[in-house]
């Protein structure tokens, strides 16, 4: 390609630049318009809604149909994740909690799910992300839930059982482990390798096969554990992308999880319900009488009526030996009047029904 080829080209791009930021620029106070409107709008003691999922939902599953590329589809609609962030962000900072420190894959989840433009808190367990909620000192947290190889995540389970909580979203990350050292480390003498419980979990045969005699140390988490390893010179850690880049280590190998789809869902927890989309999926925590067959009342409805269960999980109550809880997410919204009825159904049988949560189906 000759110089002039090149200028030219240059000169086209500088050009869409500044139509392409005139438009967003117009798009931004669009979204200022309807914080006005949103204002405007208000009965006496109402406050303000703002963030609305269904309608993030909304655009971004008509950015992804619409797209024609070059540019994929997920790629498109990351970008339009961050204008939408930004728009959001004029109208009112969210404020997010997630489970840190900072570089955790839990952050990771927060800024696919929320965009960049809020402010971030870290916090130090996932039930401090609970209380962080529920004194109303941010508008959402992140939490993980459950991962593809390892399972439920007790701790956020357990965590639904004690706090008040509305889930209005959920966000799946695929979890690549790298392991990394720093820059002191002394890589053939490597006697302890950090990560959090659930990683080196999911790297197991990978670590049986190439570290079978170093100590496996469970630390609060991988950013945690990449913390750890910048400072001693005989250990390694397991974490993500994030946290190598935010601590400064190198990798020794990458994507050692033994699971090549290795994913992670998230939860975004908070007190404002969702309204329907029509692509929903809903939680519910149930407790039935300890009595044969109530696990089998429990589902009849579902099945009867062709709803779509996408996870059960058992948990102890908390309230009485050997008596459990059931967590079951589903497909579709807690108003729509099919749901509306089997959940009836449910609770003329059961001890006890919450719903967690009705919120759009992860679109990125
Ligand atoms: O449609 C709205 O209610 C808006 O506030 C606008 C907008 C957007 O930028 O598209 C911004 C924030 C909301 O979470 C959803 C959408």
């Amino acid at each position: 390609m000759s110089e002039q080829e090149l200028k030219a080209l240059r000169v086209r791009i500088d050009a869409l630049d500044t139509k392409v930021m005139e438009l967003i620029s117009e798009r931004a106070r669009c979204a200022q318009e309807v914080a006005r409107v949103k204002m405007a709008s208000l009965a006496e003691g109402e406050v303000p809604v703002f963030y609305r999922p269904e309608r993030e939902a909304q655009v971004l599953k008509r950015v992804m149909e619409r797209n024609q590329g070059p540019l994929g589809n997920e790629e498109m609609a990351r970008l339009f994740r961050e204008i939408m962030s930004s728009c959001l962000a004029l109208e009112q900072p969210l404020k997010v909690a997630y489970l840190g420190p900072e570089g955790t894959f839990t952050q990771a989840a927060a800024m696919k799910h929320f965009g960049h433009a809020v402010i971030s808190k870290p916090m130090a367990a996932i039930d401090e992300v609970f209380r962080e909620v529920a004194a109303g000192a941010v508008n959402f947290g992140v939490v993980p839930v459950e991962n593809s190889t390892e399972g439920a995540v007790n701790h956020t389970l357990d965590s639904f059982l004690e706090h008040d909580m509305v889930i209005c979203g959920e966000v799946e990350l695929r979890i690549h482990h790298h392991l990394l050292v720093g820059e002191n480390t002394k890589t053939d003498s490597i006697s302890r390798i950090y990560s959090h419980a659930q990683s080196l979990a999911q790297c197991r045969k990978w670590l049986d096969a190439h570290y079978p005699n170093v100590e496996r140390v469970a630390v609060s988490s991988n950013a945690e554990a990449a913390k750890r390893v910048k400072g001693e010179w005989n250990s390694a850690a397991i974490a993500g992308d994030m946290a190598a880049g935010l601590y400064g280590l190198t990798r020794l190998a990458e994507k050692i999880e033994d699971r090549p789809d290795n994913s992670t869902r998230f939860l975004m927890i908070g007190s404002q319900e969702v309204p329907p989309t029509g692509d929903d999926k809903t939680s519910i925590i149930v407790s039935m009488s300890n009595k044969p067959g109530a696990l089998h009342e429990l589902l009849v409805p579902f099945h009867d009526n062709g709803i779509d269960l996408t996870r059960i999980e058992t948990r102890p109550s908390r309230s009485g030996k050997w008596t459990y809880v059931f967590f079951i997410d589903f497909v579709g919204h807690h108003r729509d009047p099919l749901i509306k009825g089997v959940l009836e159904k449910i609770s003329q049988e059961a001890v006890a029904l919450k719903v967690l949560g009705s919120y759009p189906k992860a679109v990125l």
